[in-house]
């Protein structure tokens, strides 16, 4: 009998789907032992943010084939386990869109008019219409960041209100930003412009504490700020601080570095001008609803050997042509990663161009693959082989494949992606050699060979006397370790491209000081 536990409250109409095909036990609130202890009995798995779906949990799964996430974060999956154990994880990216919108749009006004503040005090028997007047958002400006599927809808009904939107979104075209009225600001201008900052960004490591002590300084006195994105981009105590101490008035938060909030979190001890919900930004009927129909509907389909439509860890490819293609997939994902680091983002073109025995490939998957690995740096755990040609298309990412078959540069062919951006052209291109070895053969057409490594670091600078030493110590002097430097140049003293493979990331401050050494052109430090 085919089994699927849902360890979290979902809308019956997933239930009844989930019905069809499988017996359904409805077991919430599982401590993370009794769910390893019970797991192993199970072939799907349907939850939402409150089950962890942890490592050993996957170890103990052993009939599990898919994992459902009724709503948007996998964050509560460890999605590698799952991955290595071959468990499909599926979600539901586009559900609850709305219901996050309206929650972000219900904070900003509720912070406006201290709505739960001004209710707090009727119910204690006051009539105060003096401590609670507020502000209108009409003619306000807005600042988004982030502007996916959440922040593009927030700017939209924002707009409706006569607010001035501006938004701050590394990895959004510019053509894109224009269609929604929206102005493209640098971060710390659209912070220092706001009235009203809207957080709608993954958390990432690069996200991790973005909005710390410093940000939130140079806001407005009179600024507010609201986070339905995740817990962690903010500093929770920077931000108690800033409200408590009025250096900003006022902030909405929905999510939180830990869930449920500790007890004696610093956010729990403001009692004015910061209003907070338990994560609610998805529970409305509707998105309820939503997101258990697109779910469970993707678990009965694969428990019956159907593919998913919004699968995080597997591409929509038969398990054959996977295989065949794993190797060529990973090359493709790694010089998009590669390339999406050069290109510093908003890449408006990309040509894909499978050459010699590469264009005996299907190109599809190929394209898909290098299309996940240029987004992965701007939409993290969120993109796949299912949604990466889509998202791609709304970032305005113009997409050209070609297939040179008459190219001889390598035994397998190799595989090349150019990009155009605003701040220029770049070319990577690469191989898989016969013993599976992933090779970048040119970056920017000048010839190396590099095997992809964790960190590295790219320069582009003039074929001079020095340059080499002058590097190699300062990364000494910073304890950055390399362990393998390579030299690719088409003429003697002319432009020339380095490639380090570091043992250790770049320090941003270092960064500026390579910049600075005499003939380095540019230096793009990239993380596989
Ligand atoms: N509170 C809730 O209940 C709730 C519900 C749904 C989604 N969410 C969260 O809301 C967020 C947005 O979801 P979405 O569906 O709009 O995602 P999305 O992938 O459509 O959009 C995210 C956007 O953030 C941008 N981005 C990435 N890194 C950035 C950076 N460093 N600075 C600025 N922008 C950056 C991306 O380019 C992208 O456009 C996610 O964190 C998601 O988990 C929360
Ligand atoms: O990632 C999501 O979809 C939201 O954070 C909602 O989480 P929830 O399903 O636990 O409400």
């Amino acid at each position: 009998m085919t089994k699927v536990l849902v360890s979290d409250p979902i809308d019956q109409a997933g239930i009844d789907i989930l019905s069809q095909v499988a017996q359904v036990d409805v077991r919430t609130g599982l401590s993370p032992e009794q769910l390893v202890g019970c797991i192993g009995d199970y072939d799907g798995l349907m939850i939402r943010s409150g089950t962890q779906v942890t490592a050993e949990v996957i170890e103990a799964a052993a009939r599990l084939r898919i994992i459902g996430r009724a709503g948007v974060g996998v964050d509560n999956v460890d999605v590698p386990a799952a991955t290595r154990r071959g468990v499909i994880v599926v979600n539901s990216p586009e559900g609850n869109t709305i219901a996050a919108a309206e929650h972000a749009l219900a904070l900003m006004l509720s912070l406006s008019r201290h709505v739960p503040h001004a209710h707090a005090s009727t119910m204690a028997g006051g009539w105060d219409r003096k401590t609670y007047v507020g502000n209108e958002l009409y003619k306000k400006t807005l600042g988004v960041v982030g502007l996916g599927k959440i922040g593009s809808h927030v700017a939209r009904v924002a707009r409706a209100l006569g607010m001035d939107v501006a938004a701050y979104d590394p990895f959004i075209s510019a053509e894109r930003a224009q269609l929604l009225q929206v102005r493209l600001l640098p971060l710390p201008q659209l912070f220092a412009e706001a009235d009203y900052v809207s957080l709608h960004l993954p958390r990432t490591p690069d996200t991790e504490n973005l909005v710390n002590a410093a940000l939130l300084a140079t806001m407005k006195p009179t600024a507010r700020l609201v986070n339905c994105a995740r817990g962690g981009i903010i500093d929770e105590q920077a931000l108690a601080d800033a409200v408590e101490n009025r250096v900003i008035a006022g902030a909405a938060i929905d999510v939180y570095a830990k869930e449920p909030l500790a007890a004696d979190s610093p956010l729990r001890l403001v009692k004015e001008r910061l209003i907070l919900t338990p994560h609610l930004g998805a529970s409305t009927e509707e998105a309820q609803e939503n997101v258990a129909i697109d779910v469970a509907e993707q678990i009965r389909d694969v428990l019956l050997g159907l593919p998913a439509r919004s699968a995080v860890n597997i591409p929509g490819l038969t398990p054959e042509v996977m295989e065949l293609l794993k190797p060529h997939l990973q090359l493709a994902e790694t010089l998009g990663l590669l390339l999406s680091q050069l290109a510093g983002g908003q890449i408006s073109e990309l040509e894909v161009r499978l050459q010699g025995e590469f264009a005996s490939h299907p190109a599809q998957p190929l394209v898909v693959a290098a299309l996940k690995g240029i987004l992965s740096a701007a939409l993290g755990d969120s993109i796949n082989y299912v949604n990466a040609s889509l998202e791609a298309k709304e970032r305005g990412i113009h997409v050209l494949e070609v297939k040179d078959d008459a190219s001889r540069d390598f035994a397998g062919g190799s595989l090349q992606l150019s990009s155009r951006s605003p701040r220029g052209n770049h070319s990577v291109t690469g191989a898989v050699f016969t013993d599976g070895e992933l090779r970048v053969t040119t970056i920017d057409e000048f010839p190396v060979n590099v095997t992809p490594s964790r960190h590295m670091l790219f320069t582009r600078h003039r074929d001079m006397p020095g340059i080499i030493g002058q590097l190699g110590s300062l990364l000494g002097e910073h304890n950055v370790n390399i362990a393998s430097m390579q030299v690719g140049r088409r003429i003697v003293r002319g432009d020339a491209v380095m490639v380090l493979s570091l043992d250790d990331p770049i320090p941003p401050s270092l960064l500026a000081v390579i910049h600075d050494i005499n003939g380095i052109q540019a230096a793009h430090p990239v993380t596989l």
